[in-house]
């Protein structure tokens, strides 16, 4: 099984966040977000090539030390272009199952990694999918040649849903709240406090990185309670 991860520049990134946290802030969570996704992804057993799909400029030294490789990505055309991207790069190597995931989802862990390669890898020939609590995605993991059923965006996991019927691809949900839990609002950032965010988004959080405001959506973080 091959591991998509498409992820937008840090300057970019978590825009929703804005009201709560500074750019510098929201580029630190980015950063510490696809860190620990990408170290959980690694961490999997059954998992061939990682690639990250971005225009950021530090993309190619954080894939490389986590042992993925880097598709760089001229501008950013959304999720779904990136995504399609890096599908196409990778179908060039051979005919492997395909996980996609956000780089937003912090308290993603690798036995979550491993329960979709194994969905992918043993027969029926079906998909594998992860709805998060907004209706998105949190994970999309598809049989060798699928094809682009890349539906990312409002109520993507009602459309990746029905793509893969349709497609005869019988998906199968899994209960991964890893995978379900992607970090976009500032209600979201709570989660963090409670949940297993891996070590860089941990490190981050307690090191300060939400500032004040955002903090205060986090009332244990701006107690220094944690
Ligand atoms: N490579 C790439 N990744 C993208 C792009 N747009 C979104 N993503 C990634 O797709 C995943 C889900 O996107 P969002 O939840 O919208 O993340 P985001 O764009 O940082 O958040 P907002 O700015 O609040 O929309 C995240 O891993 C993003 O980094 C894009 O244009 N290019
Ligand atoms: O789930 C998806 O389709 C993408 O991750 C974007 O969803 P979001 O806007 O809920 O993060």
């Amino acid at each position: 099984m091959h591991v998509l991860v498409p992820a937008k520049s840090f300057a970019a990134a978590k825009s929703r966040l804005a009201a709560v946290m500074d750019a510098a802030a929201r580029a630190g969570l980015a950063r510490a977000m696809l860190r620990d996704v990408l170290a959980a992804v690694a961490a999997a057993r059954g998992v061939g090539r990682i690639l990250l799909v971005s225009a950021e400029p530090e993309a190619g030294r954080l894939a490389a030390a986590a042992g993925a490789d880097w598709l760089p990505e001229c501008t950013s055309l959304g999720m779904n272009a990136a995504v399609r991207a890096g599908a196409a790069h990778l179908s060039t190597a051979g005919q492997a199952p395909l996980l996609v995931l956000p780089s937003d989802i912090p308290m993603l862990q690798a036995a979550e990694v491993e329960a979709l390669a194994a969905i992918l890898a043993a027969p029926p020939r079906r998909a594998g999918l992860v709805r998060c609590a907004d209706g998105g995605t949190g994970a999309l993991g598809l049989p060798p040649g699928a094809g682009p059923l890349f539906r990312f965006g409002p109520d993507s996991h009602a459309r990746h849903r029905q793509a893969l019927l349709a497609a005869g691809l019988g998906p199968v949900s899994l209960d991964l709240p890893g995978a379900a839990r992607d970090i976009d609002l500032p209600a979201d950032l709570a989660a963090l406090e409670t949940g297993p965010a891996g070590p860089a988004t941990r490190a981050f959080l307690d090191g300060g990185g939400l500032r004040p405001a955002a903090a205060a959506a986090v009332p244990q973080l701006a107690a220094g309670t944690r």
